[in-house]
């Protein structure tokens, strides 16, 4: 599903009412009545809530949210901030319908709200321009203060949709946003998280020709949005599939090893070759039997790199450690690779950090699958916003010609094209060791069957995902650990 700025959605809506037999005040009446009826499929509607509109069109929606809710035996409080000197025309007509039901309050500052009540905040969308100052701010304030649950129309008021806020900027903390038909730049940045909640966003029947033909660089991978797996024809033999080499290991993390070697296994590879250190061979042929296993000459490290002729991928980095010898490793294989499609993870990455100017030898389209702090070190600087980090991003891949992978909780697969495709699946009972290590198994598996490096990338971040958000229904986020992830691998 493709992402669109705040103009771009502004623009689908104002596409959708001159190309549909649809006006504006029945657009909005579509959307808040979906609003309406997840409140009350949520059992988050209540009697007495309180509705926070401002005068534009999200106040609109706020107001036809409370006579939908007033109708379905739900009267709340309709609270509306002078903000303005002219209301928009459909806030006016919602006013005017509203008012044959139930009176409302005009205020400019803040009112008292009580801490066990539902707060809709209608006060300010999409249209945000500036920051929220005046009475807003000081209604917004009120709002954060009183602790009760607060359900966001669209987006919380005072948040920019795709640019970065202040950080005294008076924003709503809301513990739901519900947004329309695509999610907004906003919901998907960490530092964003307590001026979001948990989101969601609800299908008001936007005209989707305006979606196919306007170009977009920011993508939100869901279930529908997937590249698919090859179909394994039935005379297939393990030759159709490839051959995945992974170098992982050193004395005391030879377990990342393991770890990425299984959910190699577990994502479709015809064959798979682990290059460990001498210590982990045992280790390795009984916690992997499927593998095949190669012992470098050292016993704690891997230091020298094998014939590559028979792989079709290669993964680098889990559990490596930096020693020279393993720093000397690297510097060969990069000589020895060639165009071979390749993964580079963890130290893999931290050495490549310490030498920057090896990352114009990475083979095109290699993926790189840094966590923040990781990628901090590959740029050798940090970022002011999360916004400039995607900037940061983009230009890395561009810059590379590699295909980036930033890890977190909307894990952003980043082209060198400039698309950038955020996840949608994994939860933070990922956030435990070896859960990375896992990810470059899954994808080396994958660039080893042969797909275009982005498709493999978003494919396997999707599902690895979604086998946390498996293994964490099953036992729970805290009980999830790196080994269940290929246990839950469904392809
Ligand atoms: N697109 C869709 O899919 C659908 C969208 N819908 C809904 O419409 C909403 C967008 O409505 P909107 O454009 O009227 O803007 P909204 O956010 O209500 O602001 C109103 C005005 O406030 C002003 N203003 C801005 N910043 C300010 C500030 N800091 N402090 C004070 N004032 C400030 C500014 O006017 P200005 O003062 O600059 O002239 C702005 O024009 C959207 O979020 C969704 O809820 C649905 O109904 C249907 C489907
Ligand atoms: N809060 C979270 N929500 C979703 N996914 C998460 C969260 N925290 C971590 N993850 C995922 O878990 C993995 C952690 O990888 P990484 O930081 O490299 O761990 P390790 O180095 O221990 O293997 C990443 O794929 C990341 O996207
Ligand atoms: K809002």
């Amino acid at each position: 599903m493709k992402i669109f700025s705040a103009d771009q959605i502004r623009a689908w809506d104002a596409y959708t009412i001159s190309h549909e037999p649809i006006s504006s005040l029945d657009l909005m009446e579509r959307a808040a009545t979906a609003l309406t009826d997840w409140l009350l499929r949520t059992g988050l509607a209540r009697r007495d809530g309180h509705i926070l509109c401002g005068m534009g069109n999200n106040g609109g929606d706020g107001l036809v949210v409370a006579r939908l809710l007033h109708q379905a035996g739900y009267p709340c409080h309709v609270w509306i901030v002078r903000h303005a000197e002219k209301a928009s025309a459909d806030f006016e007509a919602n006013l005017a319908r509203y008012r044959h039901l139930a009176g409302v309050t005009w205020v400019e500052e803040a009112m008292e709200i009580p801490s066990d009540t539902l707060v809709i905040d209608a006060l300010l969308g999409s249209g945000l321009n500036r920051c929220a100052a005046g009475p807003l701010a000081e209604v917004i304030r009120a709002v954060n203060a009183s602790g009760s649950t607060v359900v966001s129309i669209d987006i919380a008021s005072g948040l920019f949709a795709d640019r970065p806020n202040q950080p005294d900027d008076a924003i709503i903390e809301p513990a739901y946003t519900v947004g329309f038909q695509v999610p907004k730049p906003a919901f998907l940045q960490p530092g964003n998280a307590r001026f979001v909640g948990r989101w969601q966003v609800l299908d008001i029947g936007l005209d989707r020709r305006y979606e196919k033909q306007t170009p977009a660089s920011r993508y939100f991978t869901d279930s529908q949005s997937l590249p698919s797996l090859r179909n394994r024809a039935v005379f297939a033999n393990k030759g159709n599939f490839g051959h995945a080499l992974l170098i992982a290991g050193s004395y005391g993390k030879v377990g990342a090893a393991v770890l990425a070697s299984r959910a190699c296994l577990r994502s479709g590879v015809g064959l798979l070759t682990v290059h460990v250190p001498e210590c982990g061979y045992s280790v390795l042929q009984t916690a992997v039997p499927e593998a095949m296993c190669l012992a470098d000459e050292h016993p704690k490290m891997i230091t020298g790199v094998p014939d590559l002729s028979s792989y079709t991928a290669i993964g680098v980095g889990p559990g490596l450690g930096k020693a020279q010898e393993t720093v000397r490793m690297l510097d060969e294989l990069l000589l020895k690779l060639g165009g071979k499609p390749a993964v580079f993870d963890a130290d893999a990455l931290n050495i490549l950090a310490d030498n920057p100017e090896w990352l114009t030898r990475l083979p095109k389209n290699s993926i790189l699958t840094p966590h923040p702090k990781e990628f901090t070190r590959l740029l050798g600087r940090t970022w002011a916003d999360d916004y400039e980090k995607l900037d940061l991003l983009r230009a890395f891949c561009k810059r590379y010609s590699v295909v980036t992978v930033l890890k977190g909780q909307h894990t952003i697969v980043a082209t060198p094209e400039g698309e950038l495709h955020f996840n949608s699946t994994g939860n933070p009972g990922m956030a435990t060791g070896g859960t990375g290590d896992v990810l470059t198994g899954i994808l080396t598996a994958l660039l080893a069957q042969g797909p275009p490096p982005a498709d493999a990338a978003i494919l396997g971040v999707y599902r690895h995902g979604e086998a946390g958000d498996r293994a964490a229904a099953r036992k729970g986020e805290p009980a999830l650990i790196a080994g269940d992830l290929p246990e839950f691998l469904h392809w």
